[in-house]
């Protein structure tokens, strides 16, 4: 819809037919948008050929755990001149759960006739509830070729987004990725009624251990108060659109996560990469414990109010890590 706003054709690819026929025929994606009436210039279907048939550029937009499949079904409909040409983009917030990879690994692996360095990833606070009523909104996108990410910046910025570029892939992703586990907690706190110091608690010391993570696998670590950092960290645990929070929420007061996720109806990234980031914590060596402490919350059966006595309960230290 963002881009439709500004580019005349937009070919969105979808499995599931009612909501094809939604877009096409009432120009609305009712699921998901009850009373958005959506640009006539956007059209969908389910055939990911026709969706991207001569497309000068490709937005991956699946949830991680899909990433893979999508790519791996893409690679073969893909011309010479698109791997040549194209602008590839992604804005998935996750890792891949298996092999704890990053999505631009992941692509680059299922693409390998495509120049990895020439991927972009898109990150940022941008709820698309707000985004598709074109309110303010702002992202960065990131590449390892800066001409691929000025051209991503291009094709997205409008009026109402606004689009910076930053050449730390990794930061991005990992910020991207990682502030899900913060917003499961800020939820969680919620359900429990601890309050608002408890949250700016776990936001601060949620950025320390993103930062600590992110910087051990190769990021740069002033991204991570960009707004793929504290940006998007701060929308997931204060938006009443953010699906992690909401998730988190519902266990604090006490809800199974089997019976969260079946209410959800949309992903929860965070809860795999809850996962994902305890192992790859171990992998680096690095101290992640609000990270733990969800784990433990989700994984091994503890009560919510435990994990947040627990970390309460930690050995005194420093708060800059290098004093
Ligand atoms: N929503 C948001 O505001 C933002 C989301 N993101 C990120 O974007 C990604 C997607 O999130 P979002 O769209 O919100 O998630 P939702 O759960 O709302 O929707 C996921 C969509 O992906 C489709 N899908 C899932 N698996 C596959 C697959 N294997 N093949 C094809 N389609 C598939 C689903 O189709 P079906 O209905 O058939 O299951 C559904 O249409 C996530 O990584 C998220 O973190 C990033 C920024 C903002
Ligand atoms: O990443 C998002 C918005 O930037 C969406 O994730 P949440 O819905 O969990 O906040």
């Amino acid at each position: 819809s963002l881009l439709a706003d500004s580019h005349s054709e937009v070919v969105v690819w979808s499995r599931n037919a009612a909501e094809v026929d939604d877009i096409n025929q009432s120009h609305m994606n009712r699921r998901f948008f009850k009373e958005v009436v959506l640009s006539p210039n956007l059209k969908a279907t389910l055939s990911m050929e026709e969706a991207i048939r001569e497309a000068e550029a490709i937005i991956l937009a699946a949830p991680s755990a899909a990433m893979r499949g999508v790519c791996a079904a893409l690679r073969p409909l893909l011309t010479p001149v698109q791997l040549a040409e194209s602008l590839i983009v992604h804005v998935a917030k996750g890792f891949e759960a298996e092999t704890m990879k990053r999505m631009t690994t992941v692509i680059a692996e299922e693409l390998p006739e495509y120049d990895a360095n020439k991927l972009v990833v898109l990150s940022g606070p941008s709820h698309a509830e707000e985004v598709i009523l074109q309110c303010p909104t702002t992202v960065v996108v990131a590449s390892g070729n800066v001409a691929a990410a000025e051209a991503a910046q291009d094709l997205f910025i409008n009026a109402y987004f606004r689009v910076y570029t930053n050449p730390d892939v990794i930061g991005v992703e990992v910020g991207g990725a990682l502030k899900n586990i913060i917003g499961l907690g800020a939820g969680l706190i919620e359900g429990l009624n601890f309050g608002d110091n408890a949250k700016a608690a776990l936001m601060t010391r949620g950025l320390a251990e993103i930062t600590r993570l992110g910087v051990k696998m190769g990021a740069n670590p002033l991204t991570f108060a960009g707004l793929a950092g504290i940006g998007d960290l701060v929308v997931t645990c204060t938006s009443k659109h953010s699906r992690n929070w909401r998730a988190g929420y519902m266990l604090g007061q006490g809800k199974a996560l089997s019976e969260v996720l079946d209410s959800m109806g949309m992903v929860v990234e965070g809860v795999k990469t809850t996962k994902s980031a305890h192992k790859l914590a171990e992998q680096y060596e690095v101290s992640m414990p609000i990270t733990e402490a969800l784990f433990q919350v989700l994984f091994a059966g503890k009560a919510p109010i435990e994990a947040v006595s627990d970390l309460m309960g930690r050995v005194k230290t420093h708060e800059i890590e290098e004093v």
